[in-house]
């Protein structure tokens, strides 16, 4: 099939799907199976069932992804060396707030140990005359080795116990500074199938499949992160952090999400991006 149009006969096939009781998820697979384009079967099931119906692969508890374990939804988890607070659950798309991750030494000592080589970074900036600045992204970042102090091991290993993902899928924790004004547009964290450089990226470690953004410090106004297809603003807090996943590399996943504007103080984040494989 070439030109596959949306006509009301789809429509009115779907409603009928739906009123005799086959979930979205089976009307999809119908549609997939008689040879529709599935951004094109996927749009027809939105307009027909609603955003939600769109969204039907669940993204909770899919085996072979990063999840904390919160089955006894106890408030408190046992993070291996540190107790840490859930502060809330959302599961379509799967986000969950965390507190307490860090203490705040810990956050302090990785701001210190990040700062000198953001100074670097900047100098580099300079050279080049603002060549790679990005608009969408007006924070200051570095990238830790993994594993590179002890430190540094030790937070990684806390992520690595909490969302039950093994250490070395993860990629180095980087490190954004955000001062007043400056924000990350709404972008996804998966490498864009289309472009590309994707495939060899790939190569290593293969796809993102989640994201654990730590908040380092409190700023005084603004820095939340939003999800704008959710409704959803994080507040950044010291030693809190936000998880979301997506299982496959595409906007259903709703896990659209930026860093608003600071607007007062500096905003800084520590991001853990989770890899489907060994990330080396
Ligand atoms: O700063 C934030 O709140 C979001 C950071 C982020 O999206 C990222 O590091 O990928
Ligand atoms: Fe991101």
């Amino acid at each position: 099939m070439s030109q596959q149009a949306i006509t009301p006969e789809l429509l009115e096939w779907i409603a009928d799907q739906s009123r005799a009781g086959h979930p979205s998820e089976s009307i999809l697979a119908a549609m997939l199976g008689s040879g529709w384009d599935e951004s094109i079967a996927r749009q027809a099931l939105a307009r027909q069932l609603g955003q939600s119906a769109t969204l039907t692969a669940p993204s909770v508890g899919t085996p072979g992804m990063p999840e904390p374990d919160l089955s006894r939804f106890a408030p408190v988890m046992d993070a291996g060396d540190r107790q840490v607070k859930v502060v809330m659950a959302l599961r379509q798309p799967r986000v969950v707030v965390f507190g307490d991750l860090l203490s705040d030494e810990e956050c302090d000592g990785i701001i210190e140990l990040a700062k000198t080589r953001l100074a670097r970074s900047e100098t580099v900036a300079t050279g080049t005359e603002g060549s790679e600045v990005n608009a969408a992204r007006t924070s200051d970042g570095m990238f830790f080795e993994r594993c590179e102090s002890e430190l540094i091991r030790r937070v990684e290993s806390r992520i690595a116990t909490l969302l039950r993902w093994p250490l070395d899928h993860g990629e180095g924790l980087q490190v954004l500074r955000y001062r007043p004004g400056a924000e990350y547009q709404p972008h996804y964290d998966y490498f864009d199938p289309g472009h590309v450089s994707t495939p060899n990226i790939l190569k290593r470690g293969g796809q993102r499949v989640g994201t654990l953004v730590i908040y380092l410090n409190t700023p005084g106004a603004g820095g939340s992160t939003i999800f704008p297809d959710i409704g959803l603003d994080v507040a950044p807090v010291k030693g809190n952090a936000v998880f979301f996943s997506y299982d496959r590399p595409h906007p259903s996943t709703q896990t659209l999400h930026g860093g608003s504007p600071v607007v007062e103080g500096e905003k800084w984040v520590a991001t853990k991006w989770l890899r489907q494989g060994v990330f080396n």
